[in-house]
């Protein structure tokens, strides 16, 4: 039977309900990923001497047997979107056992995004797509100074210590990757006099590129409440700036920043 507007069948729009309500709940995705970080389960299951079965896992977890279901269904979810795999032994019996994404969140690497995650996941970021529409329809505000009112997301963090806090620590997990890109990609910064790092922060990625290549000069430039008081080094230097206003001359400009759609909508007219 077709619809009441004559386009699609009954049946279609039920097969849609079911699409829309998939849609819906896929931010259960990211939410489960941050469940399992905060319970540690990367970290159990890479502790573990083999895959893990569930049974085993849950008695790692010490949950109520009320909730023992919920458990299952996480790593369900999680080996369905292949942060985690499922894989079975002789016993065929399922295990669940680390992809490299969810070893990208095991404690205590050099390349451990789970500070990343929790950044990501902070209610203020998370809260802030609401607005998306209302920004859209503004000029000058980034979608996170929207949500936030006329205060911009950089004052909310300096004024907000627990805050700064998870926002440093994302940023240098995240700046450790730096170290993977530079096995494979060392040519990049090769035969560069000098490189100007826009919104480069407390110089995380700045001293791993500096020890990489001790004849480059590097210059980070951040906001002065974020550079004021940092000591540089030989080759690396830190400038208290507006990028929107002006850029250090450079050889090459770096610009690793995330949630700056204004960044990126910018032409860097201030660029010599
Ligand atoms: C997402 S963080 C990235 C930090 C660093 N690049 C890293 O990867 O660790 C963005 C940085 O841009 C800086 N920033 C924001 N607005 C700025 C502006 N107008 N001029 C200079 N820096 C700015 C912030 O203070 C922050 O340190």
């Amino acid at each position: 039977m077709a619809s009441k507007n004559g386009l699609y069948k009954a049946s279609e729009l039920f097969q849609a309900q079911a699409h829309l309500y998939k849609i819906m709940y896929s931010f259960l995705n990211p939410m489960s990923v941050k469940w399992a970080i905060d319970l540690q389960i990367p970290d159990i299951i890479h502790n573990h001497p083999q895959p893990i079965t569930l049974s085993e896992l849950v008695s790692a977890l010490k949950v109520p047997k009320s909730k023992q279901t919920c458990v299952q269904r996480l790593m369900r979810l999680l080996a369905h979107i292949d942060f985690f795999a499922i894989v079975k032994f002789q016993d065929n019996q399922e295990r669940y056992a680390l992809t490299p994404t969810s070893q990208l969140l095991v404690s205590g690497t050099d390349h451990c995004l789970s500070s990343m995650v929790r950044l990501l996941s902070t209610p203020i970021l998370v809260d802030s797509y609401n607005h998306l529409a209302k920004w859209t329809s503004g000029e000058d505000l980034t979608v996170v100074e929207t949500a936030l009112g006329p205060e911009s997301y950089w004052d909310f963090i300096h004024q907000n210590s627990a805050y700064l806090n998870t926002f440093n620590e994302a940023m240098e997990s995240d700046s450790h990757v730096v170290r993977l890109a530079l096995r494979d990609c060392r040519s990049v910064f090769e035969g560069i006099g000098s490189l100007v790092d826009v919104g480069g922060g407390t110089g995380n990625t700045a001293k791993i590129i500096c020890e990489a290549f001790p004849e480059l000069k590097y210059i980070v430039l951040d906001l002065p409440q974020v550079v004021s008081g940092l000591a540089g080094s030989n080759n690396l230097s830190f400038v208290g700036g507006n990028m929107f206003k002006s850029i250090p001359q450079a050889d090459a400009v770096m610009l690793k920043v995330y949630h700056s759609t204004r960044i990126m909508m910018t032409p860097f007219s201030c660029l010599n």
